[in-house]
């Protein structure tokens, strides 16, 4: 792939308001595949659809092709006596007008199953694909835009599948069939009118070009829109404490405003486009009853035939309405189609091994090393780890201590594999993560982060997200380990007490405990602990002091540690500064040096008092 497509791939072009056409081309071809790939699976039931939709035409067609026949030589004959063709013609239209009804109704059943079937595809596919991606995807991507994705972009789509393709086909075929019937019914009225479709498909032309423009501009408007709510929700403490609310109102207002203008330019484009289908569709109604009334005064056109041309006339036109409705669902699905398509294209920084490396059995933890990790976030980002060496024998606490910005959570995302390192490893028992299947090494390693991220639902399932299918006497006992068993006792309801939304029912030190019994439960042989920084009052501290000693024994243990009571469990403290050790040794003898660690920790220790 050159470097310019590679400028282009995934998400990389969502923002970018002036596309080369380069770009728009690939763009497109990307939604194209994306909508073949989707439709592959429903292709027996569209073509189907298609099949009823062509008949349920034919049918209404018939329509004034009877109403002709009936006026020029059914009524003729039925005042001369014989009322037999006109029955004929009148239980023509009435079977015709029944069938086109019946068949309207078994293609609109079957496309809306198709179009749903394909949407509930789409949906799963944006959701399963999202959570594969990595975290450096998700941390530039926010949650609102992958949001607005699965909800607007998708409903776009919905409509074009709902409304549009109905549409388009029900106005291409009767256009086309009309435009046929007009000819035969009279050759120069036909080509008069089908003279008017010059004008039309230059306007149609511009529709096209300048509507695809503005649908892109709404769905980038809508997006934003989505963004702004979701991080404005999710963080609606911070937005309480820190007064921000009519900032946010008046960022909002100004998105809302944007949306707003996106819409107008687009509407704006449909009401040009639609006046002016109007318009000509108007004009040859009154110049074909003018000339078609002239020949009839002339005796060179039957009455039968010009009723007929007038009816089919006006059918002629309504389609093109119902056109231009399809253009306008088309551009807003194709914009929306290119923003999913994009996510879909994006690839998982930190991939699954094609041949994974078994780690050999173990009883008592596993060594962790890193051998000359480099590391960046993004590859223009300045380096975190310049070249991180460290040896971690099986078993081992180690507790990472260090000023902030220093390196530490990153060392500890590493061993989880949330990123993978620039260059050189992070190895476990000699095998590099990047190896190892997700399956092995979440088995492996559990990182428990300061987030102490809690699911709604009960207590229980919480923590049974430790082990899946734990049975209750399984969770009770890893609760009764870290000593959590008794707070949660008490809760309204004990184990099947609902956490509700992210935990807001329990104690932040409740949550953690929660999640040290979900992680002993996990039973992992490398822990990776981002400490809470949160103050906990004394008896807390204790009881989660006591729940980590439980839950650090017998593992590997890499521990950020904020609390002096912490660090001085651990067998080994390494003082990271800019990502690099500048102190390793147990706590004593560090305490022992006079070096950063003794420094804190007198500091620390004065604060006790
Ligand atoms: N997701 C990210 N994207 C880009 N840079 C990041 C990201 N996370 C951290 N950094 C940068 O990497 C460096 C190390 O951050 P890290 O979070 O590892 O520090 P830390 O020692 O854990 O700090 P703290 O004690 O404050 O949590 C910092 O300069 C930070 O700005």
């Amino acid at each position: 792939m050159s470097t310019q497509e590679e400028e282009w791939r995934g998400v990389a072009a969502e923002d970018t308001e002036n596309l080369t056409q380069k770009a728009t081309l690939r763009l497109a071809k990307r939604s194209r595949a994306l909508l073949r790939d989707l439709l592959r699976p429903h292709a027996g039931p569209a073509a189907l659809a298609l099949l009823l939709v062509v008949l349920e035409n034919a049918c209404s067609l018939a329509g004034p092709l009877l109403v002709a026949a009936a006026i020029d030589n059914g009524i003729p004959a039925a005042v001369d006596g014989d009322a037999g063709l006109l029955a004929w013609c009148v239980g023509g239209y009435l079977a015709a007008g029944t069938a086109s009804a019946g068949l309207r109704f078994a293609f609109l059943r079957l496309s809306g199953r198709v179009g749903q079937d394909l949407l509930l595809d789409l949906r799963q596919r944006i959701f399963r694909h999202a959570q594969r991606l990595s975290l450096s995807f998700h941390e530039r991507y926010t949650s609102g835009k992958v949001i607005s994705r699965l909800t607007s972009d998708v409903d776009s789509l919905d409509d074009l599948l709902e409304n549009g393709v109905d549409g388009l086909l029900s106005s291409a075929l009767s256009v086309s069939g009309i435009a046929v019937l007009m000819l035969v019914l009279d050759l120069p009225l036909g080509l008069f009118v089908l003279a008017g479709f010059i004008p039309l498909l230059l306007v149609t032309r511009w529709f096209f070009r300048n509507s695809t423009a503005a649908y892109r501009g709404t769905r980038g408007a809508i997006a934003k829109i989505i963004v702004q709510f979701v991080e404005t929700m999710n963080g609606m403490r911070a937005v309480q404490a820190f007064r921000r609310e009519s900032r946010n109102e008046s960022i909002m207002g100004g998105l809302n405003d944007g949306f707003r203008s996106a819409n107008k330019r687009a509407l704006d484009v449909v009401a040009v486009f639609t006046s002016t289908v109007r318009l000509v569709g108007n004009l040859s109604l009154a110049a074909v009853l003018l000339i078609g009334a002239w020949r009839v005064v002339g005796g060179g056109l039957e009455l039968g035939v010009l009723t007929a041309f007038l009816l089919y006339l006006r059918r002629f036109y309504d389609p093109l309405d119902d056109l231009a409705m399809f253009a306008n669902s088309y551009s807003s699905a194709t914009a929306a189609l290119e923003k999913i398509s994009g996510v879909l294209e994006e690839e998982p920084d930190v991939r699954e091994p094609a041949a994974p490396v078994a780690l050999p059995p173990s009883e008592r933890g596993r060594a962790l090393a890193f051998e000359r990790v480099e590391f960046r976030y993004s590859p223009t980002g300045p380096v975190v780890l310049p070249e991180f060496d460290l040896a971690v024998p099986a078993g081992q606490t180690v507790a990472l201590v260090g000023p902030t910005g220093a390196g530490k959570s990153t060392l500890a995302k590493l061993v989880a594999r949330f990123y993978d390192p620039t260059s050189g490893a992070v190895r476990l028992d000699g095998v590099a993560l990047s190896d190892i299947s997700d399956a092995e090494l979440r088995r492996a390693v559990v990182m428990v982060t300061q987030e102490n991220f809690l699911f709604a639902g009960s207590v229980a399932d919480n923590i049974a997200l430790g082990k899946p299918g734990a049975s209750r006497a399984e969770v009770e006992s890893a609760a009764g380990a870290v000593g959590a068993h008794e707070f949660i006792s008490r809760l309204p309801d004990g184990y099947d007490t609902d956490v509700r939304k992210r935990g807001g029912r329990l104690s932040a030190g409740q949550r953690q405990m929660v999640a040290f019994a979900r992680a002993f439960l996990a039973d992992p042989s490398v822990l990776v602990l981002d400490e809470a920084t949160s103050s906990l009052d004394i008896p807390t501290e204790r009881a989660v002091q006591g729940a980590l000693e439980s839950v650090l024994a017998d593992r590997t243990a890499l521990i950020i540690a904020h609390r002096l009571s912490t660090v001085l469990i651990a067998d080994r403290v390494l003082v990271i500064d800019d990502g690099r050790v500048v102190e390793d040794g147990s706590p004593a003898e560090l305490i022992a040096e006079s070096g950063r660690f003794a420094a804190l920790h007198t500091r620390w220790r004065d604060s006790l008092v």
